[in-house]
């Protein structure tokens, strides 16, 4: 499957390639030759100690710049860069984690994107303003963009490295934080939200001399989601039957909404505002079971191979449908058709078979579409409770993958006879680390507000083939504001 294959996550060789691009290490130095073994250490290494200071603040507070914020590249990149072509202050706050059950999602702010044309950027804004003392910042930041990068949990020696290579941790690879004569810093901390904030306190002091500033994940999931649904066009989607129409929302009326955050387990919060929330639902039957049986059961090597084998599975051979039953035939005094699946895995009872006996492809089919028609249908019966008519799914169980999507889709319109709407993100997994990124100044999204993102825009104003269907979207960029940090 080719969207699959386009969204790795980082393996070790990633990290090398970052450390040659950035760190432009000098093998035939001993000294050079010392900080290449630290950056490729295992857990047993560990990162050099700090010398510098990770979060500095001043006293006039440097602004996160939103406006004309977008998302780069093409409608189906995963995890895609939001540019921020305006920025003008340095940000920093470069760094903020969500270390899940799963996976480690980063976000992280840089100034550059290819060194070689923001150097000549650089040369000539030095050159305007006339500025040739060698100072690395004494040129204005001329836009920067935020970064998403993901990590499997149990490798999080690697994210450390990572986080070393790119001196994330320090300011970023430009601050002058990590010079060699830049001051220790014993307070440097890192917002960092989940469970793994906790769990690997100690590794991150350890390893890198950071302290991780714990925020509760909630708050992080409903504050992410809510910058990314009021700040940034053509995040939310819905997907049917495998068409992706991108829809364009209301700020005036994004309130109230269901969130479903589908990573190892599943949460399910009401969102009635900013910081405004309750965690009415969740379920253990989430991401981890999808991957956790189907490892088992398959023998997979990993969640992506475990998707790809769905692609090309038959779910009849194992799913028991209601024309099995039925004798073929539809139940349609009750709506469902013949084709409906009565009992997933139903037809490995009925048959005397072994597990070697099933197609891994129809094993892996048939645990995705039961767990996400699962979910769809909780999410449905929460959204019920609370007549809340738009659920937006996040995590990375949903991997935008279209299978996923219009199996959760399928659920929440069948049982809501279409009252209510799937919607999907395409920042899918990272919305606990941008709600941790925010917290570095919690009033970030009601400075937002008051500047206002509106878009006069209908809900699910489609966006199709390339076309806005609807009214003109204006520039809502230019409406952009400030986020202060
Ligand atoms: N490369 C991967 N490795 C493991 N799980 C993955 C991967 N890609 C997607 N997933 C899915 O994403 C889920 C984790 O989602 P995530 O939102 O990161 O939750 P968590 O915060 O619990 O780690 C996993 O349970 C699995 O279903
Ligand atoms: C405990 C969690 C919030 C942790 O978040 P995660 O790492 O799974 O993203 C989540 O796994 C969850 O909501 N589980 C469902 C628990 C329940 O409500 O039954």
């Amino acid at each position: 499957m080719a969207g699959l294959r386009d969204d790795p996550i980082l393996e070790t060789n990633d990290i090398k390639e970052e450390k040659r691009e950035e760190v432009s290490l000098d093998k035939n130095k001993p000294q050079d030759k010392e900080k290449e073994r630290d950056i490729n250490n295992n857990s047993n290494n560990m990162a050099p100690p700090p010398t510098g200071n990770s979060i500095h603040r001043s006293g006039s507070r440097p602004q996160l710049d939103l406006s004309k914020a977008a998302i780069q590249g093409n409608s189906e990149e995963r995890d895609p860069t939001i540019l921020l072509p305006n920025q003008s202050d340095d940000i920093s706050s470069h760094l903020a984690l969500d270390i899940g059950g799963s996976l480690i999602k980063l976000v992280y702010f840089s100034r550059h994107e290819d060194r070689s044309s923001d150097d000549k950027r650089k040369k000539n804004v030095k050159e305007r303003l006339g500025i040739s003392n060698g100072n690395r910042r004494s040129y204005p930041v001329l836009g920067g963009r935020l970064h998403f990068v993901k990590f499997e949990t149990h490798k999080i020696n690697e994210c450390i490295d990572f986080i070393y290579s790119k001196r994330l941790h320090r300011g970023g690879i430009d601050s002058h934080s990590w010079l060699p004569d830049a001051p220790a810093n014993e307070n440097a901390i890192i917002k960092a939200t989940g469970g793994g904030a906790y769990k690997f306190a100690d590794l991150f002091k350890q390893r890198l001399g950071v302290t991780l500033d714990k925020e509760d994940e909630m708050d992080c999931l409903v504050a992410g989601a809510n910058f990314l649904l009021k700040a940034i066009r053509h995040e939310a989607f819905t997907h049917m039957e495998g068409q992706k129409e991108f829809v364009q929302i209301d700020q005036n009326e994004l309130f109230p909404y269901l969130l479903v955050n589908i990573g190892s387990g599943v949460s399910m919060i009401k969102v009635d505002g900013e910081g405004k929330f309750q965690r009415v639902s969740g379920t253990n039957v989430g991401g981890g079971t999808y991957w956790g049986l189907g490892r088992l059961l398959t023998k997979c090597k990993s969640f992506d191979e475990l998707l790809e084998l769905s692609q090309r599975g038959d779910n009849r051979t194992i799913d028991m449908l209601v024309g099995d039953i039925y004798g073929g035939m539809d139940y349609s005094k009750i709506g469902l058709s013949a084709s409906t699946i009565a009992s997933s895995f139903g037809k490995a009872i009925s048959e005397n078979k072994e597990l070697e006996d099933y197609r891994p492809e129809d094993i892996s089919l048939s645990l995705l579409r039961m767990i996400s028609y699962n979910i769809g249908q909780i999410s449905y019966l929460n959204a019920l409770r609370f007549g809340l008519k738009r659920i937006f799914f996040g995590g990375f169980f949903i991997r935008g993958h279209a299978y996923t999507m219009d199996t959760i889709s399928f659920a929440v319109q069948f049982w809501s006879k279409g009252e209510a709407q799937a919607m999907f993100l395409r920042h899918e997994g990272f919305l606990g680390s941008l709600g941790a990124f925010m917290s570095y100044e919690k009033h970030g999204l009601d400075d937002l507000m008051v500047h206002q993102l509106v878009e006069r825009f209908p809900m699910g104003a489609p966006y199709t083939g390339g076309k806005i269907h609807g009214p003109p979207l204006g520039d809502l960029n230019e409406k952009a504001s400030k986020i202060v940090f």
